[in-house]
C-alpha cells in the first residue's frame, strides 16, 4: 500500500462513495452548532419535514451572541432572538444543548475538545470558519457554510472536494514570553492570507511534539487565516493525556482500542506532500499585527512598514489602506502605538494556559490610566477552573475586568464591542475593518503581549517589561 499522510487516512476512512477527481460523499462523525450559522439549517429540516439523522453526534451551544458581564440580560435584540432561536430549534429537533447556564457553556471551539466530543480520527464540523481548531486533536475537521449544516444534520454526510497537502515543519525552540500565537502570526506573515488555500496542512516536527494541546490548537484554529480549511497534529501522548476521561471520551477497555488505532493515524514516514513548509521558531520575537488582514503583522521590535517598499501594486495599495484604516504613519515604532482597550479571550487564546500567561503578566501591576481591559474565558469549565487558581482576583486586583465565557469582542455579534476609532490590543484571530465593532482598529497578539500592553498603555515588547 502506498505510503499515506494523516489527512490522507482520516479522508479514506470517511467516504461513502467516491465520485472521482476528488470528489467524494463523506460520513461526518460529529456536528457542533451555534446561533449564528444555524437557523437557516433548522428551517430547511422543518420546511422538508426531516428529522437530525443522529441526534446524539450534535452538540449546540450559544457563544457568539451571548453577554458577558452578566447572565441575565442581553441588551442587543438580535443577540436575545439568536439565542433563544438555538434553545427552542435543539429542543425542537432533540439536540443536545448546553444553555447559557450550563457549566458545559462556552465557545464551540473550546467547548469541543474540553467535552471529548473533538475525538483524533473522526470528521468534525462546524457552520464556523474556526473549526480548523480541532485538527490539533487529529480530527478531520472543517468549517461549513449555513446549509450544509443542515445536509449533515439530515444525511449525516457532506460532499467535499479533497484538498492538497502541506506540510508545516517546525523547529527549533521558542524564547521566554513567545508563544504558538506568535508562531502563527509569524508564519502567516510569511506565507500570506491566502498561502496555505486549497491544502490541508500538517503542523509537524520537535517543536509541535513538545507543545500543549493550547498551543497546538491556537495553531491549528489560526490555518484559516492562511487561507487553509484544514490544520491538522497527529495525535500522540500529549492529546491522549489530554482526552483521558473527559466526559465523552471512550472510557474503560474502549479507551485502550481507541489509543491503539488513533497511534496508526499519524502520517507514513515516506508520505509526499504536495507542499513543504519548515520555519524555524528560535528566531521569532512577539508578532502584532499592524494592518487590516492577519498576514499584517511584523515583530514588535519593528517600525510601521512603509507601503511604497511592497512587493506588488496590489500588496501596496491594500497596505496604504490599511494604515489609513488604522490611522498609522509608515515608519511608526510599532511601541510606540497607544491603545485604548485589551481584549484577552476568544477561541485563538481563551483557555486556561492563555489565561496564565496573561495573569502572570497582570500580577501585582496596574492597567494604564484611559485603557479598559476585559478578559473573557473561553468556556465556563475555563472560568472555574482560573478561579480555583485566583486568576480572577489576579486581573481584577491589576484592573482588568473578569467576564463570563463567549466569543465577546472578537466579534461584533454581542454586546461588547469597540467605539468607532478605539484601538484594542487582542488575542482573538481577525483584524479586519469593523470586526470589534464599527471604526475599531484591531491589533492581533498573544495573550501575554496584549495583558502586557494594558499594562503599559501602548504596544510593548513582553520581554523589555518582564526584563
Ligand atoms: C459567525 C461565524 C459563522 C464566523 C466564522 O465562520 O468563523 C465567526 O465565528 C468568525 O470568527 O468570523
Ligand atoms: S471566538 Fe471569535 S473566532 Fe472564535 S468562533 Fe467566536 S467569533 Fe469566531
Amino acid at each position: 500500500m502506498t505510503a499515506r499522510t494523516l489527512y490522507d487516512k482520516l479522508w479514506d476512512a470517511h467516504v461513502v462513495a467516491d465520485f472521482g477527481e476528488g470528489e467524494a460523499l463523506l460520513y461526518i462523525d460529529r456536528q457542533l452548532v451555534h446561533e449564528v450559522s444555524s437557523p437557516q439549517a433548522f428551517r430547511a429540516l422543518r420546511e422538508n419535514g426531516r428529522a437530525l439523522r443522529r441526534p446524539a453526534t450534535h452538540l449546540a451551544v450559544a457563544d457568539h451572541a451571548v453577554p458577558t458581564r452578566s447572565r441575565d440580560t442581553i441588551i442587543d435584540p438580535l443577540a436575545r432572538a439568536q439565542v433563544a432561536e438555538l434553545a427552542g430549534n435543539a429542543a425542537q429537533f432533540g439536540m443536545p444543548y448546553l444553555p447559557l447556564d450550563s457549566p458545559g457553556q462556552g465557545v464551540v471551539h473550546v467547548v469541543g475538545p474540553e467535552s471529548g466530543l473533538t475525538l483524533p480520527g473522526i470528521t468534525l464540523v462546524c457552520g464556523d470558519s474556526h473549526t480548523t481548531t480541532h485538527g490539533a486533536f487529529g480530527a478531520l475537521a472543517f468549517g461549513i457554510g449555513a446549509s450544509e449544516c443542515g445536509t449533515v444534520m439530515a444525511a449525516q454526510c457532506l460532499r467535499q472536494m479533497r484538498a492538497k497537502t502541506m506540510r508545516v515543519t517546525l523547529t527549533g525552540e521558542l524564547s521566554p514570553w513567545v508563544s504558538a500565537k506568535d508562531v502563527a502570526l509569524a508564519l502567516i506573515a510569511q506565507i500570506g492570507a491566502l498561502g496555505a488555500a486549497g491544502h490541508a496542512v500538517e503542523y509537524t516536527g520537535p517543536s509541535v511534539t513538545a507543545m500543549s494541546m493550547a498551543a497546538r490548537m491556537t495553531l491549528c484554529n489560526m490555518t484559516i487565516e492562511a487561507g487553509g480549511r484544514i490544520g491538522l497534529i497527529a495525535p500522540d501522548d500529549t492529546t491522549f493525556a489530554f482526552l483521558r476521561d473527559r466526559k465523552l471520551a471512550p472510557r474503560g477497555t474502549m479507551w485502550g482500542r481507541a489509543v491503539d488505532h488513533w497511534r496508526t493515524l499519524a502520517t507514513d514516514a515516506d508520505a509526499v506532500f504536495d507542499r513543504e513548509v519548515t520555519f524555524d521558531l528560535g528566531d521569532i520575537a512577539p508578532h502584532v499585527t499592524w494592518g487590516t488582514t492577519p498576514d499584517e503583522a511584523a515583530p514588535i521590535t519593528a517600525n510601521v512598514p512603509d507601503p511604497a517598499k511592497a512587493n506588488t501594486a496590489s500588496a501596496r495599495r491594500h497596505a496604504e489602506k490599511a494604515l489609513a484604516y488604522m490611522a498609522l504613519a509608515p515608519g511608526t515604532s510599532i511601541e510606540a502605538i497607544a491603545i485604548d482597550r485589551v481584549f484577552i479571550g476568544s477561541c485563538t487564546n481563551g483557555r486556561i494556559e492563555d489565561l496564565r500567561a496573561a495573569a502572570a503578566i497582570a500580577r501585582g501591576r496596574r492597567v494604564a490610566p484611559g485603557v479598559t481591559a476585559i478578559v473573557v474565558p473561553g468556556s465556563t469549565a475555563t472560568r472555574a477552573a482560573a478561579e480555583v487558581e485566583g486568576l480572577d482576583r489576579v486581573f481584577t486586583d491589576a484592573g482588568f475586568e473578569w467576564r463570563h465565557a463567549g466569543c465577546s469582542m472578537c466579534v461584533a455579534m454581542n454586546d461588547d464591542r469597540l467605539s468607532p476609532g478605539e484601538r484594542c490590543a487582542s488575542t482573538s484571530n481577525r483584524n479586519f475593518e469593523g470586526r470589534q465593532g464599527a471604526g475599531g482598529r484591531t491589533h492581533l497578539m498573544s495573550p501575554a503581549m496584549a495583558a502586557a500592553a494594558g499594562i503599559a498603555g501602548h504596544l510593548i515588547d513582553v520581554r523589555r517589561l518582564m526584563a
